[in-house]
Protein backbone atom coordinates (compact mmCIF):
# COMPACT_ATOMS: atom_id res chain seq x y z
CA UNK A 1 0.00 0.00 0.00
CA UNK A 2 1.14 3.57 -0.67
CA UNK A 3 2.94 5.10 2.33
CA UNK A 4 1.12 8.12 3.70
CA UNK A 5 3.45 11.04 4.34
CA UNK A 6 2.49 13.32 7.24
CA UNK A 7 -0.90 14.65 6.28
CA UNK A 8 -1.08 18.36 5.45
CA UNK A 9 -3.62 20.57 7.23
CA UNK A 10 -5.19 21.09 3.82
CA UNK A 11 -5.13 17.88 1.78
CA UNK A 12 -5.45 18.43 -1.98
CA UNK A 13 -8.19 16.02 -3.03
CA UNK A 14 -7.01 14.23 -6.17
CA UNK A 15 -8.98 14.75 -9.37
CA UNK A 16 -9.89 11.59 -11.27
CA UNK A 17 -8.28 12.02 -14.65
CA UNK A 18 -9.83 8.94 -16.18
CA UNK A 19 -11.98 5.99 -15.29
CA UNK A 20 -11.27 4.07 -12.09
CA UNK A 21 -10.45 0.36 -12.09
CA UNK A 22 -9.50 -0.96 -8.70
CA UNK A 23 -10.03 -3.64 -6.11
CA UNK A 24 -10.41 -2.01 -2.72
CA UNK A 25 -10.09 -4.11 0.42
CA UNK A 26 -12.11 -2.28 3.03
CA UNK A 27 -11.20 -2.68 6.74
CA UNK A 28 -13.63 -4.16 9.26
CA UNK A 29 -16.91 -2.63 10.29
CA UNK A 30 -16.79 -0.16 13.17
CA UNK A 31 -20.27 -1.14 14.32
CA UNK A 32 -19.56 -4.88 14.25
CA UNK A 33 -16.11 -4.56 15.85
CA UNK A 34 -17.32 -2.47 18.77
CA UNK A 35 -20.33 -4.71 19.43
CA UNK A 36 -18.12 -7.80 19.19
CA UNK A 37 -15.71 -6.33 21.75
CA UNK A 38 -18.51 -5.52 24.21
CA UNK A 39 -20.14 -8.94 23.87
CA UNK A 40 -16.80 -10.74 24.20
CA UNK A 41 -15.92 -8.68 27.26
CA UNK A 42 -19.21 -9.62 28.94
CA UNK A 43 -18.94 -13.32 28.11
CA UNK A 44 -18.31 -16.08 30.62
CA UNK A 45 -15.28 -17.41 28.73
CA UNK A 46 -12.60 -16.08 26.37
CA UNK A 47 -13.43 -15.47 22.72
CA UNK A 48 -11.96 -14.11 19.48
CA UNK A 49 -12.71 -11.05 17.39
CA UNK A 50 -11.21 -11.67 13.96
CA UNK A 51 -10.48 -9.09 11.28
CA UNK A 52 -11.32 -6.27 13.70
CA UNK A 53 -11.30 -2.67 12.58
CA UNK A 54 -8.18 -0.95 13.85
CA UNK A 55 -9.16 2.73 14.02
CA UNK A 56 -9.68 5.47 16.56
CA UNK A 57 -13.21 4.33 17.52
CA UNK A 58 -12.23 0.68 18.02
CA UNK A 59 -9.08 1.69 19.88
CA UNK A 60 -11.16 3.80 22.26
CA UNK A 61 -13.47 0.83 22.82
CA UNK A 62 -10.67 -1.66 23.50
CA UNK A 63 -8.74 0.78 25.71
CA UNK A 64 -11.87 1.41 27.78
CA UNK A 65 -12.61 -2.28 28.24
CA UNK A 66 -8.97 -2.91 29.21
CA UNK A 67 -9.19 -0.07 31.73
CA UNK A 68 -12.15 -1.88 33.33
CA UNK A 69 -10.13 -5.10 33.61
CA UNK A 70 -10.79 -7.01 30.37
CA UNK A 71 -7.81 -8.69 28.68
CA UNK A 72 -7.46 -8.00 24.96
CA UNK A 73 -4.47 -9.58 23.22
CA UNK A 74 -3.83 -8.48 19.66
CA UNK A 75 -2.42 -11.26 17.48
CA UNK A 76 -1.95 -12.02 13.83
CA UNK A 77 -3.41 -15.43 13.09
CA UNK A 78 -2.48 -17.73 10.26
CA UNK A 79 -5.49 -20.00 10.68
CA UNK A 80 -8.30 -19.95 8.14
CA UNK A 81 -10.87 -19.17 10.83
CA UNK A 82 -10.37 -15.47 10.22
CA UNK A 83 -11.53 -15.55 6.66
CA UNK A 84 -14.89 -14.69 5.22
CA UNK A 85 -14.55 -16.41 1.89
CA UNK A 86 -11.90 -19.02 2.57
CA UNK A 87 -8.88 -16.68 2.52
CA UNK A 88 -6.33 -17.51 5.19
CA UNK A 89 -5.19 -15.55 8.22
CA UNK A 90 -5.61 -11.96 9.34
CA UNK A 91 -5.53 -10.02 12.55
CA UNK A 92 -7.34 -11.50 15.52
CA UNK A 93 -7.97 -10.17 19.01
CA UNK A 94 -8.29 -12.61 21.90
CA UNK A 95 -10.71 -11.19 24.47
CA UNK A 96 -10.41 -12.49 28.02
CA UNK A 97 -13.31 -11.42 30.23
CA UNK A 98 -12.67 -10.56 33.88
CA UNK A 99 -14.52 -9.06 36.84
CA UNK A 100 -15.02 -5.44 35.78
CA UNK A 101 -13.74 -2.78 38.12
CA UNK A 102 -13.03 0.90 38.62
CA UNK A 103 -11.93 3.45 39.40
CA UNK A 104 -11.01 4.53 35.93
CA UNK A 105 -11.78 7.11 33.28
CA UNK A 106 -13.08 6.13 29.86
CA UNK A 107 -12.20 8.40 26.95
CA UNK A 108 -15.05 8.10 24.45
CA UNK A 109 -13.46 10.47 21.92
CA UNK A 110 -16.37 11.27 19.62
CA UNK A 111 -17.45 7.65 19.25
CA UNK A 112 -21.20 7.21 19.61
CA UNK A 113 -20.74 3.48 20.10
CA UNK A 114 -18.32 4.00 23.01
CA UNK A 115 -20.27 6.80 24.72
CA UNK A 116 -23.59 4.85 24.50
CA UNK A 117 -22.57 1.17 24.71
CA UNK A 118 -20.20 1.42 27.68
CA UNK A 119 -22.22 3.15 30.46
CA UNK A 120 -24.42 0.03 30.78
CA UNK A 121 -21.26 -2.10 30.94
CA UNK A 122 -19.89 0.22 33.63
CA UNK A 123 -22.92 -0.43 35.86
CA UNK A 124 -21.61 -4.02 36.13
CA UNK A 125 -18.20 -2.87 37.33
CA UNK A 126 -17.16 -2.54 40.92
CA UNK A 127 -16.10 1.08 41.35
CA UNK A 128 -16.48 4.46 39.70
CA UNK A 129 -16.17 4.73 35.92
CA UNK A 130 -15.90 8.30 34.72
CA UNK A 131 -16.80 9.04 31.08
CA UNK A 132 -15.20 11.94 29.23
CA UNK A 133 -14.38 12.71 25.62
CA UNK A 134 -13.92 15.22 22.81
CA UNK A 135 -15.77 18.56 23.11
CA UNK A 136 -18.45 17.24 20.71
CA UNK A 137 -19.16 14.33 23.07
CA UNK A 138 -20.50 16.91 25.57
CA UNK A 139 -23.16 17.85 23.00
CA UNK A 140 -24.22 14.44 21.70
CA UNK A 141 -27.33 13.14 23.48
CA UNK A 142 -26.93 10.60 26.27
CA UNK A 143 -29.76 11.58 28.64
CA UNK A 144 -32.03 8.71 27.58
CA UNK A 145 -29.31 6.18 28.43
CA UNK A 146 -28.54 7.85 31.76
CA UNK A 147 -32.17 7.98 32.87
CA UNK A 148 -32.87 4.45 31.61
CA UNK A 149 -29.94 3.08 33.60
CA UNK A 150 -31.16 4.89 36.71
CA UNK A 151 -34.59 3.33 36.24
CA UNK A 152 -32.89 -0.07 35.99
CA UNK A 153 -31.08 0.53 39.27
CA UNK A 154 -27.83 2.35 38.44
CA UNK A 155 -26.24 5.23 40.35
CA UNK A 156 -24.85 7.93 38.07
CA UNK A 157 -23.33 11.32 38.84
CA UNK A 158 -23.87 13.87 36.08
CA UNK A 159 -24.50 17.58 35.76
CA UNK A 160 -28.14 17.12 34.70
CA UNK A 161 -27.62 18.09 31.04
CA UNK A 162 -28.12 14.54 29.79
CA UNK A 163 -24.62 14.44 28.34
CA UNK A 164 -20.98 13.82 29.18
CA UNK A 165 -18.99 14.14 31.32
CA UNK A 166 -20.54 11.82 33.90
CA UNK A 167 -19.57 9.02 36.28
CA UNK A 168 -21.22 5.63 36.67
CA UNK A 169 -20.91 4.53 40.30
CA UNK A 170 -20.65 0.86 39.47
CA UNK A 171 -22.06 -1.49 42.09
CA UNK A 172 -20.88 -4.74 40.48
CA UNK A 173 -24.38 -5.65 39.25
CA UNK A 174 -27.55 -4.09 37.86
CA UNK A 175 -31.11 -5.11 38.67
CA UNK A 176 -32.56 -4.48 35.18
CA UNK A 177 -36.25 -4.73 34.33
CA UNK A 178 -38.56 -2.70 32.11
CA UNK A 179 -37.73 0.76 30.82
CA UNK A 180 -39.25 3.27 28.40
CA UNK A 181 -36.96 5.45 26.30
CA UNK A 182 -37.31 7.87 23.43
CA UNK A 183 -34.66 6.69 20.98
CA UNK A 184 -35.73 8.90 18.09
CA UNK A 185 -32.42 10.78 18.37
CA UNK A 186 -30.26 7.67 18.13
CA UNK A 187 -30.78 3.94 17.70
CA UNK A 188 -27.64 3.52 19.79
CA UNK A 189 -29.71 4.11 22.97
CA UNK A 190 -31.62 0.88 22.29
CA UNK A 191 -28.53 -1.06 21.24
CA UNK A 192 -26.68 0.10 24.36
CA UNK A 193 -29.31 -1.22 26.76
CA UNK A 194 -29.73 -4.53 24.91
CA UNK A 195 -26.01 -5.35 24.58
CA UNK A 196 -25.31 -5.56 28.33
CA UNK A 197 -28.74 -6.84 29.31
CA UNK A 198 -27.96 -10.58 29.47
CA UNK A 199 -25.81 -9.64 32.47
CA UNK A 200 -28.55 -7.63 34.26
CA UNK A 201 -30.23 -9.61 37.10
CA UNK A 202 -33.63 -9.42 35.39
CA UNK A 203 -32.47 -8.81 31.83
CA UNK A 204 -34.27 -5.92 30.19
CA UNK A 205 -37.43 -4.91 28.39
CA UNK A 206 -36.80 -1.76 26.34
CA UNK A 207 -39.88 0.09 25.08
CA UNK A 208 -39.26 2.86 22.58
CA UNK A 209 -41.81 5.64 22.96
CA UNK A 210 -41.52 8.69 20.74
CA UNK A 211 -40.95 9.59 17.13
CA UNK A 212 -39.48 7.54 14.32
CA UNK A 213 -36.65 5.28 15.42
CA UNK A 214 -33.68 5.72 13.04
CA UNK A 215 -31.02 3.22 11.92
CA UNK A 216 -33.10 0.06 12.38
CA UNK A 217 -30.46 -2.12 10.65
CA UNK A 218 -28.09 -1.23 13.50
CA UNK A 219 -30.63 -2.48 16.05
CA UNK A 220 -31.03 -5.69 14.02
CA UNK A 221 -27.21 -5.98 14.07
CA UNK A 222 -27.31 -5.76 17.88
CA UNK A 223 -30.00 -8.41 18.13
CA UNK A 224 -28.27 -10.80 15.71
CA UNK A 225 -24.93 -10.46 17.44
CA UNK A 226 -26.52 -10.98 20.87
CA UNK A 227 -28.20 -14.14 19.60
CA UNK A 228 -24.95 -15.37 18.05
CA UNK A 229 -23.38 -14.98 21.50
CA UNK A 230 -26.11 -17.15 23.01
CA UNK A 231 -28.54 -14.52 24.31
CA UNK A 232 -32.28 -14.87 24.10
CA UNK A 233 -33.83 -11.77 22.54
CA UNK A 234 -37.49 -11.13 21.69
CA UNK A 235 -38.05 -8.56 18.96
CA UNK A 236 -40.89 -6.87 17.13
CA UNK A 237 -39.79 -8.70 13.94
CA UNK A 238 -40.22 -12.07 15.67
CA UNK A 239 -43.89 -11.38 16.33
CA UNK A 240 -43.34 -9.22 19.43
CA UNK A 241 -44.90 -5.85 20.17
CA UNK A 242 -43.82 -2.95 17.94
CA UNK A 243 -40.84 -1.03 19.35
CA UNK A 244 -40.32 -3.45 22.25
CA UNK A 245 -37.23 -5.61 22.76
CA UNK A 246 -36.71 -8.12 25.55
CA UNK A 247 -33.42 -9.74 26.60
CA UNK A 248 -33.47 -12.69 29.02
CA UNK A 249 -30.72 -12.84 31.67
CA UNK A 250 -28.10 -15.51 31.01
CA UNK A 251 -24.45 -16.20 30.30
CA UNK A 252 -22.92 -14.98 27.05
CA UNK A 253 -20.66 -17.45 25.28
CA UNK A 254 -17.09 -16.79 24.22
CA UNK A 255 -17.41 -16.82 20.45
CA UNK A 256 -15.22 -16.69 17.40
CA UNK A 257 -16.57 -13.63 15.65
CA UNK A 258 -15.41 -12.58 12.19
CA UNK A 259 -15.90 -8.90 11.39
CA UNK A 260 -17.30 -8.04 7.95
CA UNK A 261 -15.77 -5.21 5.90
CA UNK A 262 -17.28 -1.82 6.74
CA UNK A 263 -19.79 -1.33 3.93
CA UNK A 264 -20.40 2.31 4.87
CA UNK A 265 -16.68 2.90 4.43
CA UNK A 266 -16.86 1.22 1.02
CA UNK A 267 -19.12 4.11 0.02
CA UNK A 268 -16.53 6.66 -1.18
CA UNK A 269 -14.82 4.01 -3.32
CA UNK A 270 -18.08 2.93 -4.96
CA UNK A 271 -18.90 6.61 -5.42
CA UNK A 272 -15.61 7.01 -7.29
CA UNK A 273 -16.73 4.49 -9.93
CA UNK A 274 -20.07 6.27 -10.16
CA UNK A 275 -18.40 9.66 -10.70
CA UNK A 276 -15.34 8.82 -12.78
CA UNK A 277 -16.78 5.79 -14.52
CA UNK A 278 -15.12 2.40 -14.28
CA UNK A 279 -15.29 -0.49 -11.88
CA UNK A 280 -14.49 -0.86 -8.20
CA UNK A 281 -14.52 -4.31 -6.63
CA UNK A 282 -14.89 -4.70 -2.86
CA UNK A 283 -13.81 -8.20 -1.76
CA UNK A 284 -15.69 -10.07 0.99
CA UNK A 285 -18.93 -8.10 0.54
CA UNK A 286 -21.29 -10.28 2.61
CA UNK A 287 -24.21 -11.94 0.84
CA UNK A 288 -26.34 -11.35 3.92
CA UNK A 289 -25.69 -8.60 6.42
CA UNK A 290 -27.36 -6.24 8.85
CA UNK A 291 -25.00 -3.40 7.85
CA UNK A 292 -26.82 -0.36 6.45
CA UNK A 293 -24.09 0.06 3.83
CA UNK A 294 -25.59 -2.86 1.92
CA UNK A 295 -28.31 -0.41 0.83
CA UNK A 296 -25.68 1.24 -1.41
CA UNK A 297 -26.26 -1.53 -3.94
CA UNK A 298 -29.80 -0.22 -4.41
CA UNK A 299 -29.17 3.50 -3.90
CA UNK A 300 -26.11 3.84 -6.13
CA UNK A 301 -27.80 1.70 -8.81
CA UNK A 302 -30.71 4.14 -8.79
CA UNK A 303 -28.17 6.95 -9.12
CA UNK A 304 -26.69 5.47 -12.30
CA UNK A 305 -24.40 2.56 -11.40
CA UNK A 306 -24.79 -1.16 -11.67
CA UNK A 307 -23.46 -3.93 -9.49
CA UNK A 308 -23.08 -7.63 -9.17
CA UNK A 309 -22.33 -9.72 -6.11
CA UNK A 310 -19.75 -12.28 -7.25
CA UNK A 311 -17.27 -14.64 -5.61
CA UNK A 312 -14.70 -11.84 -5.95
CA UNK A 313 -16.93 -9.51 -3.93
CA UNK A 314 -19.16 -6.63 -4.96
CA UNK A 315 -18.30 -5.52 -8.48
CA UNK A 316 -19.64 -2.00 -8.89
CA UNK A 317 -19.59 -0.20 -12.23
CA UNK A 318 -20.36 3.41 -13.08
CA UNK A 319 -20.43 5.41 -16.29
CA UNK A 320 -19.75 8.90 -14.98
CA UNK A 321 -23.41 9.78 -15.53
CA UNK A 322 -25.17 10.30 -12.20
CA UNK A 323 -28.89 10.75 -11.56
CA UNK A 324 -30.49 12.59 -8.69
CA UNK A 325 -32.53 10.62 -6.17
CA UNK A 326 -35.49 11.15 -3.85
CA UNK A 327 -34.83 8.84 -0.93
CA UNK A 328 -35.70 8.26 2.73
CA UNK A 329 -32.40 7.59 4.50
CA UNK A 330 -33.76 7.19 8.05
CA UNK A 331 -32.65 3.53 8.16
CA UNK A 332 -29.20 4.28 6.75
CA UNK A 333 -28.43 7.77 8.02
CA UNK A 334 -24.67 7.31 8.13
CA UNK A 335 -24.68 7.04 4.32
CA UNK A 336 -26.06 10.58 3.93
CA UNK A 337 -22.80 12.59 3.55
CA UNK A 338 -21.54 10.32 0.76
CA UNK A 339 -24.88 10.33 -1.02
CA UNK A 340 -25.08 14.12 -0.75
CA UNK A 341 -21.62 14.42 -2.33
CA UNK A 342 -22.62 12.26 -5.29
CA UNK A 343 -25.97 14.05 -5.59
CA UNK A 344 -24.18 17.39 -5.88
CA UNK A 345 -22.58 16.03 -9.09
CA UNK A 346 -25.74 14.53 -10.60
CA UNK A 347 -27.74 15.53 -13.68
CA UNK A 348 -30.92 16.23 -11.71
CA UNK A 349 -31.92 17.32 -8.23
CA UNK A 350 -32.11 15.12 -5.13
CA UNK A 351 -34.15 15.09 -1.96
CA UNK A 352 -32.65 13.24 1.01
CA UNK A 353 -35.27 12.67 3.73
CA UNK A 354 -35.74 11.17 7.20
CA UNK A 355 -32.40 12.20 8.69
CA UNK A 356 -33.11 15.05 11.12
CA UNK A 357 -31.11 13.12 13.74
CA UNK A 358 -27.93 13.74 11.72
CA UNK A 359 -27.82 17.13 13.42
CA UNK A 360 -26.64 15.16 16.49
CA UNK A 361 -23.91 13.11 14.84
CA UNK A 362 -20.14 13.82 14.81
CA UNK A 363 -21.15 17.32 13.79
CA UNK A 364 -24.47 18.79 12.61
CA UNK A 365 -24.14 17.01 9.29
CA UNK A 366 -27.07 18.73 7.60
CA UNK A 367 -25.64 22.18 8.33
CA UNK A 368 -22.07 21.12 7.51
CA UNK A 369 -22.94 19.53 4.15
CA UNK A 370 -25.04 22.53 3.16
CA UNK A 371 -22.35 25.03 4.08
CA UNK A 372 -19.41 23.18 2.53
CA UNK A 373 -21.05 22.12 -0.74
CA UNK A 374 -22.43 25.62 -1.20
CA UNK A 375 -18.99 27.11 -0.50
CA UNK A 376 -17.76 25.21 -3.56
CA UNK A 377 -20.57 26.72 -5.65
CA UNK A 378 -23.18 24.01 -5.07
CA UNK A 379 -26.84 24.62 -4.30
CA UNK A 380 -28.04 22.78 -1.21
CA UNK A 381 -30.80 23.73 1.21
CA UNK A 382 -31.54 22.17 4.54
CA UNK A 383 -35.06 20.88 5.07
CA UNK A 384 -36.68 19.93 8.39
CA UNK A 385 -35.49 16.35 7.99
CA UNK A 386 -32.82 16.34 5.32
CA UNK A 387 -31.34 18.05 2.29
CA UNK A 388 -32.53 19.36 -1.05
CA UNK A 389 -29.65 19.26 -3.53
CA UNK A 390 -29.76 21.00 -6.90
CA UNK A 391 -26.57 20.18 -8.86
CA UNK A 392 -24.69 23.21 -10.11
CA UNK A 393 -21.20 23.64 -11.57
CA UNK A 394 -18.79 23.72 -8.65
CA UNK A 395 -15.33 25.19 -8.18
CA UNK A 396 -12.31 24.48 -5.99
CA UNK A 397 -11.88 25.68 -2.42
CA UNK A 398 -11.43 24.47 1.14
CA UNK A 399 -13.89 21.80 2.32
CA UNK A 400 -14.10 21.93 6.13
CA UNK A 401 -14.73 18.67 7.96
CA UNK A 402 -15.69 19.58 11.56
CA UNK A 403 -13.82 16.52 12.92
CA UNK A 404 -16.27 14.33 10.99
CA UNK A 405 -14.79 11.38 9.09
CA UNK A 406 -17.72 11.20 6.71
CA UNK A 407 -17.45 14.91 5.86
CA UNK A 408 -13.82 14.29 4.87
CA UNK A 409 -14.63 11.35 2.60
CA UNK A 410 -17.59 13.28 1.13
CA UNK A 411 -15.21 16.13 0.24
CA UNK A 412 -12.80 13.69 -1.39
CA UNK A 413 -15.65 12.32 -3.51
CA UNK A 414 -16.51 15.81 -4.75
CA UNK A 415 -12.83 16.47 -5.37
CA UNK A 416 -12.73 13.64 -7.90
CA UNK A 417 -14.81 15.76 -10.25
CA UNK A 418 -14.07 19.32 -9.12
CA UNK A 419 -10.57 20.71 -9.54
CA UNK A 420 -8.84 22.35 -6.58
CA UNK A 421 -10.81 20.95 -3.63
CA UNK A 422 -8.74 20.92 -0.44
CA UNK A 423 -9.91 18.87 2.51
CA UNK A 424 -9.23 20.43 5.89
CA UNK A 425 -8.11 17.80 8.46
CA UNK A 426 -8.41 14.69 6.30
CA UNK A 427 -6.75 12.90 9.24
CA UNK A 428 -10.17 12.83 10.91
CA UNK A 429 -10.99 9.84 8.65
CA UNK A 430 -8.94 7.76 11.13
CA UNK A 431 -12.06 7.63 13.30
CA UNK A 432 -13.18 4.60 11.29
CA UNK A 433 -10.70 4.17 8.41
CA UNK A 434 -7.04 3.68 9.32
CA UNK A 435 -5.47 5.09 6.16
CA UNK A 436 -7.98 6.71 3.88
CA UNK A 437 -5.60 9.01 1.90
CA UNK A 438 -3.36 6.05 0.96
CA UNK A 439 -6.35 3.88 0.07
CA UNK A 440 -7.68 6.71 -2.11
CA UNK A 441 -4.34 7.13 -3.88
CA UNK A 442 -4.07 3.37 -4.43
CA UNK A 443 -7.55 3.25 -5.91
CA UNK A 444 -6.72 6.05 -8.34
CA UNK A 445 -3.36 4.49 -9.22
CA UNK A 446 -5.22 1.34 -10.20
CA UNK A 447 -6.85 3.36 -12.97
CA UNK A 448 -6.38 1.80 -16.38
CA UNK A 449 -8.86 4.10 -18.10
CA UNK A 450 -8.15 6.72 -20.74
CA UNK A 451 -7.51 10.42 -20.29
CA UNK A 452 -10.25 12.99 -20.08
CA UNK A 453 -12.39 14.61 -17.49
CA UNK A 454 -14.79 12.45 -15.52
CA UNK A 455 -18.24 12.50 -16.98
CA UNK A 456 -19.95 14.02 -13.96
CA UNK A 457 -22.44 16.57 -15.20
CA UNK A 458 -21.70 19.29 -12.69
CA UNK A 459 -17.93 18.77 -12.37
CA UNK A 460 -15.29 21.37 -13.12
O1 LIG B 1 -25.10 1.34 16.40
C1 LIG B 1 -24.26 1.73 15.60
O2 LIG B 1 -23.18 1.12 15.40
C2 LIG B 1 -24.54 2.95 14.82
C3 LIG B 1 -25.83 3.43 14.77
C4 LIG B 1 -26.19 4.64 14.00
O3 LIG B 1 -26.36 5.68 14.95
P1 LIG B 1 -27.67 6.64 14.98
O4 LIG B 1 -28.86 5.78 15.20
O5 LIG B 1 -27.37 7.59 16.09
O6 LIG B 1 -27.70 7.32 13.64
C5 LIG B 1 -25.11 5.03 12.99
O7 LIG B 1 -25.39 6.28 12.44
C6 LIG B 1 -23.75 5.00 13.62
O8 LIG B 1 -22.77 5.34 12.68
C7 LIG B 1 -23.42 3.60 14.11
C1 LIG C 1 -22.74 8.52 13.29
C2 LIG C 1 -21.56 7.90 13.20
O1 LIG C 1 -20.76 7.54 14.24
P1 LIG C 1 -20.99 7.30 15.80
O2 LIG C 1 -20.74 5.83 16.01
O3 LIG C 1 -19.98 8.16 16.47
O4 LIG C 1 -22.41 7.69 16.13
C3 LIG C 1 -20.99 7.56 11.87
O5 LIG C 1 -19.98 6.82 11.85
O6 LIG C 1 -21.51 8.00 10.83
Amino acid sequence: MTETPALPALWPAPLADGTVHATVTVPGSKSVTNRALVLAALASEPGWVRRPLRSRDSRLMSDALRAMGVGIEETVSSSSAGSLNGAVGGEAWRVIPAALHGPTTVDVGNAGTVMRFLPPVATLADGDIRFDGDPRSYERPLGQVISALRTLGARIDDDGRGALPMTVLGGGALEGGTVEIDASNSSQFVSALLLSAPRFNQGVEVRHVGGNLPSMPHIRMTVEMLRAAGAQVDTPEAGGEKNVWRVTPGALLGRDMVVEPDLSNAQPFLAAALIAGGTVTVPDWPRRTTQPGDALRRIFTEMGGSCELTDAGLVFTGTGKIHGIDVDLSEVGELTPGIAAVAALADSESVLRGVAHLRLHETDRLAALTKEINALGGDVTETADGLHIRPRRMHGGVFHTYDDHRMATAGAVIGLAVKGVQIENVATTAKTLPDFPAMWADMLAGDVGGAGAPGAGAGA
